[in-house]
């Protein structure tokens, strides 16, 4: 019988170092931002606005916590010794670019915080969470252990839910999470297809892989992760991201397609070979046909799709059909808006378009999907994880209220060496932990 479920979408909250330090290269607007002043305040009220909106629509809408930056464990690993304050101030003098690294606010981009599987998908019945190693890049290979710590306090019970570790961080299972992942399905509840994307094939030298910018993603670790998940080979395609593509800037497929229910939007320059991973996806489909809303390059050229992070939307059931939940930079870029125009108009699945001001997250290169990983629960699974993290009216009086109260309103590079800004994080995370009900998840509370 097939269960009911939705698919919950938890949002990162945006943490008190959010900051621009131009620490991904292959993101346009992440180098693009470099030493720009960032507003921290602004940054998670952004967010916290998005989610509230999606939630008084009827979404389920959760919150992944911000992690702990600057990380003075990672510095301590790398050799800086002394008192925090002392770490702190050799960090920033001996190599600033470091201190910059273990300071991003990146964990807000959640993803990228982890690969799920729902229930109806894997071999033993429980939702399947693998956390991204994300070891393309420094900043974010620090990640994983917290953000496993996280899920496994809100998904607590083995019953219904499963964690696995990262995989090993090193380049040949280099893993970005749900950024290049997407289910496919008829009712949320129902078996469905996912879609891993990669960007390289990590054992054969020979395999088409992009000349400028890295590929974040290997097939490898795409095929580990199915094999942990126990999904079934009919309920999986493995499809290679076009490599023109990322060197374009697209440095995870969620930057040029996605997909919701038995929807596809994506761009004509999106995979390597469009038509196999169509075959692939119709092959596998059950319980629905795929329909397909393909952008050609003649619409919108593939520099505005970066631009404007078209398809770095939320694409989400309504009652009459799909609304595309864009960035307000969409509406800034003469083609892409024009593109909505018609889409609205053109009788196909997505039947409505709303505009997200996420300004401060998208200058590091974090779109509306970006901020958002998707969880499909049915009943059961939603009754038995951790309420205390869905938004509720009250919850976010007590969230806006807790940012307004401990987040700057302006952060510089100089400014990550402030020993008062590490005291004044660890006081807004000890507090947040408690409004959650998360228990201990930081190093510093451990
Ligand atoms: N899914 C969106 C991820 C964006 C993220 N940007 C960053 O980490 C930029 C941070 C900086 O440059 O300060 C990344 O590239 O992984």
């Amino acid at each position: 019988m097939v269960k009911h479920a939705v698919e919950a979408n938890f949002d990162g909250l945006v943490g008190p170092t959010h900051n621009y330090a131009g620490l991904s290269w292959g993101n346009v607007a992440s180098k693009t931002n470099v030493s720009a002043e960032s507003n921290p305040r602004e940054a998670a009220l952004q967010g916290l606005a998005k989610m509230k909106r999606l939630a008084d629509r009827g979404y389920v809408q959760g919150i992944l916590p911000p992690h702990e930056r600057p990380h003075i464990p990672t510095l301590r690993a790398l050799g800086f010794t002394g008192t925090d304050r002392q770490i702190l101030e050799r960090a920033a003098k001996e190599n600033p670019s470091i201190l910059a690294a273990v300071s991003s606010a990146s964990t807000m981009w959640t993803a990228n915080a982890a690969t799920v599987s729902p229930s109806a998908d894997t071999g033993d019945h429980r939702v399947h969470f693998t956390p991204a190693n994300l070891s393309a890049k420094f900043h974010r290979s620090i990640e994983h252990r917290v953000t496993g710590r996280a899920l496994k306090a809100i998904f607590a019970d083995d019953s219904y839910f499963a964690h696995h570790p990262a995989l090993p961080s090193v380049s040949h299972f280099g893993d970005e999470g749900a950024a290049n992942h997407t289910r496919l399905c008829g009712r949320y509840g129902e078996p469905g297809v996912e879609l891993f994307v990669y960007g390289q094939v990590a054992f054969n030298e020979q395999a088409p892989a992009p000349r400028k910018f890295p590929a974040r993603q290997t097939l490898e670790a795409s095929q580990a992760i199915a094999r942990l998940h126990g999904l079934k080979d009919q309920g999986v395609v493995f499809a290679q991201q076009n490599p023109d593509a990322i060197d374009a800037g697209v440095f995870h497929n969620d930057v040029i397609a996605v997909g919701n229910g038995n929807t596809l939007f994506y761009h004509d320059m999106a995979f390597l070979d469009e038509a196999q991973v169509l075959a692939d996806l119709r092959a596998r489909l059950t319980g629905a046909e795929l329909d397909t809303v393909r952008v050609s390059s003649a619409e919108v050229p593939i520099e505005d799709a970066v631009a404007s992070y078209l398809f770095n939307s939320q694409l989400l059931n309504t009652a009459d059909g799909m609304m595309l939940a864009v960035p307000g930079e969409c509406r800034e870029i003469a083609s892409v808006s024009r593109y909505l125009d018609e889409l609205v108009k053109s009788g196909g699945p997505i039947t409505s378009v709303e505009v997200f001001d996420v300004k401060q997250s998208m200058r590091n290169g974090g779109g509306p999907a970006c901020l958002r990983l998707r969880v499909v629960l049915n009943d059961d699974e939603l009754s038995a994880m951790h309420r205390g993290v869905l938004l509720t009216d009250d919850l976010y009086e007590r969230l806006t209220t807790w940012v307004k109260g401990h987040y700057r309103d302006r952060l510089s590079q100089e400014d990550l060496a402030d020993p008062m800004l590490l005291d004044e994080v660890r006081k807004a995370l000890d507090e947040l932990t408690g409004i959650l009900g998360l228990g201990s998840i930081y190093d510093f509370q451990l």
